[in-house]
């Protein structure tokens, strides 16, 4: 999908709706976010964020609808993307603040994300959400076709699959929760724990990036909802857990979403992105070493671990700051939302002191750029650099680590990993570090600056294989091939498969 696209004014197809989609797709956000320009006019952009970058070639192999919120406040205009059918729910500005920045991302969000700020608990936001949750679940059944597969998306929407079921029983309703899944510690702070997970069992598969999410929710299915569960541990992309809901059998897996690697390879390969590659380190000054980061500007994403690892290490004389260009792309994210806002003023006075320390006047150390950079851009700066930063707190996946690996066709370059990210556990030839561990982040990044040409080869191969080899389709396959074969009835389902009763007592502890 390019990053932008003109549309005429007015040529909303709002309401259009034909309730045959065979494939629907249900996420907070439309893959497009509209902009209305000081004209009057329609712009769309591309949504920031991973969920729309892996599910947007899914929808191109396949014809489906895809059900989500525009991205500003009052709007029911359906952009035009070819082969997509777009239904918007459009949100009021009051709905937006309560259910988007206040539950989803001022109280979901922070507690999936180990309580790095301290998530709020309002009883109103709470009733927006499950106010919003129903309207989506509405939308959704109206888009779809009779026996369609429906693809929910995302903590947003967690009580959808529910209402969905209620409203549609002869759906296939397949879950994807994009973030991690806490440890059940965290979970049960939320007041309407229960709600959520009972909102979560009306699907017939729920997905998590890794095992250890879907064994926490398990065990929280047991305790909470009641429910029967299976008892071993899960595998990634096999050995799914059970739960037993009435007369459903509700499958738990981990599928590890990923990228399209095979076409980032291909665009990175290209004279084009080569060249501008080039001019960007350039346009650099030529430094011997370009680190780079690239993420939406979020407190979970570690982009102050990083740039106090930096100024440390400048500090200490173990990178030389006349060599050395740290470039950090951060595209604006949730603006409105308290801790974002403190957030970007703690990042941007770190990038100031480390430039008033260290750099020489035209020859700024840090370059933070607060934009959304386009694709190919991005794909340039990835070719270019010479380390990259991934240091999140937490993340549930991280696919521009993967984004980087994808475009080293070359072998060079090195990726600096926290081990709280999903991507870690499929990325090991990275350089990890916990990222609460500044010592241990400084010594990752310094291997990785000053390692020798060969080691560099030897871990990028490793890390292009699993890559190229683990791409987006792998992941829908997984997941929709699970989906569409859980049409057993639950003997079948259940068969070899021992189900812990909620009053047994557990051997298993949840998997924190
Ligand atoms: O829609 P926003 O509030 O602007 O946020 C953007 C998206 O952020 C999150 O992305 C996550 O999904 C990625 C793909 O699975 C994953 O790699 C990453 O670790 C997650 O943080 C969020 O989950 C999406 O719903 C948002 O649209
Ligand atoms: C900064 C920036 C990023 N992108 C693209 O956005 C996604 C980010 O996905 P990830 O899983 O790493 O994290 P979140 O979903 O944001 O939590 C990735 O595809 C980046 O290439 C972008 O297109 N433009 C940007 O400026």
């Amino acid at each position: 999908m390019a990053d932008s696209a003109e549309v005429p004014n007015g040529g909303s197809t709002a309401n259009h709706i034909s309730g045959d989609a065979q494939f629907v797709v249900v996420a907070n956000r439309l893959p497009v976010d509209k902009e209305v320009l000081p004209d009057g006019s329609v712009h769309w952009k591309r949504s920031p964020g991973g969920l729309v970058t892996a599910l947007e070639p899914i929808l191109r192999q396949q014809t489906g609808a895809w059900v989500g919120w525009s991205g500003i406040a009052d709007s029911d205009d359906n952009p035009d993307i070819p082969g997509v059918e777009i239904h918007a729910v459009p949100l009021s500005a009051q709905e937006i603040a309560e259910y988007y920045e206040g539950f989803s991302n001022a109280t979901l969000w922070p507690l999936y994300h180990d309580v790095i700020v301290k998530p709020e608990y309002h009883r109103e936001w709470w009733n927006t959400y499950v106010e919003v949750n129903r309207r989506f679940a509405e939308a959704a059944a109206k888009a779809a076709g009779p026996g369609a597969t429906v693809w929910v998306q995302d903590y947003q929407l967690q009580l959808v699959p529910k209402m969905l079921r209620m409203l549609r029983p002869d759906l296939k309703i397949g879950f994807f929760l994009h973030i991690p899944f806490p440890p059940v510690e965290l979970f049960m702070q939320n007041p309407w724990r229960t709600e959520i997970v009972e909102g979560l069992l009306g699907a017939d598969l729920i997905g998590f990036h890794l095992p250890g999410g879907a064994q926490n929710f398990l065990y929280l299915a047991r305790r909470l909802a009641g429910q029967a569960t299976s008892k071993g541990t899960v595998g990634v992309r096999s050995r799914f857990g059970v739960v037993q809901v009435g007369f459903r059998t509700v499958r738990v897996g981990a599928f590890p979403i990923s990228i399209d690697s095979g076409e980032l390879d291909r665009k990175a390969r290209s004279k084009e992105v080569r060249k501008r590659a080039a001019e960007i380190r350039k346009e650099l000054g030529n430094p011997k070493t370009i680190l780079l980061g690239v993420d939406r500007l979020d407190y979970t994403k570690g982009i102050d671990v990083r740039l106090k690892a930096v100024s440390e290490l400048l500090a200490e004389k173990r990178i030389d700051p006349a060599e050395t260009v740290m470039v950090q792309l951060a595209t604006p994210s949730r603006e409105r939302v308290d801790s974002y806002v403190k957030m970007r003023a703690g990042i941007e006075q770190l990038v100031g002191n480390i430039n008033g320390s260290y750099s020489s006047v035209g020859q700024p150390v840090v370059e933070y750029l607060h934009r959304p950079i386009p694709r190919d851009d991005l794909i340039a700066f990835f070719v270019a650099a010479d380390v990259m930063l991934v240091t999140p707190m937490r993340d549930g996946m991280n696919l521009v680590a993967k984004e980087y690996v994808a475009c080293r066709s070359d072998l060079g370059g090195a990726l600096v990993l926290s081990e709280f990210t999903g991507a870690a556990a499929e990325l090991r030839s990275a350089y990890q570090a916990n990222p609460y561990d500044l010592e241990g982040v400084k010594d990752a990044i310094e291997e990785a600056v000053h390692q020798n040409a060969h080691e560099g080869r030897r871990r990028m191969r490793a890390l292009r294989r699993q890559v190229l080899t683990h791409d987006v389709t792998k992941w829908a396959q997984s997941f929709l091939g699970t989906l569409a074969a859980t049409t057993e009835t639950a003997s079948d389902a259940n068969r070899g498969v021992h189900l812990v009763e909620s009053n047994e007592q557990p051997t298993d502890g949840p998997d924190a």
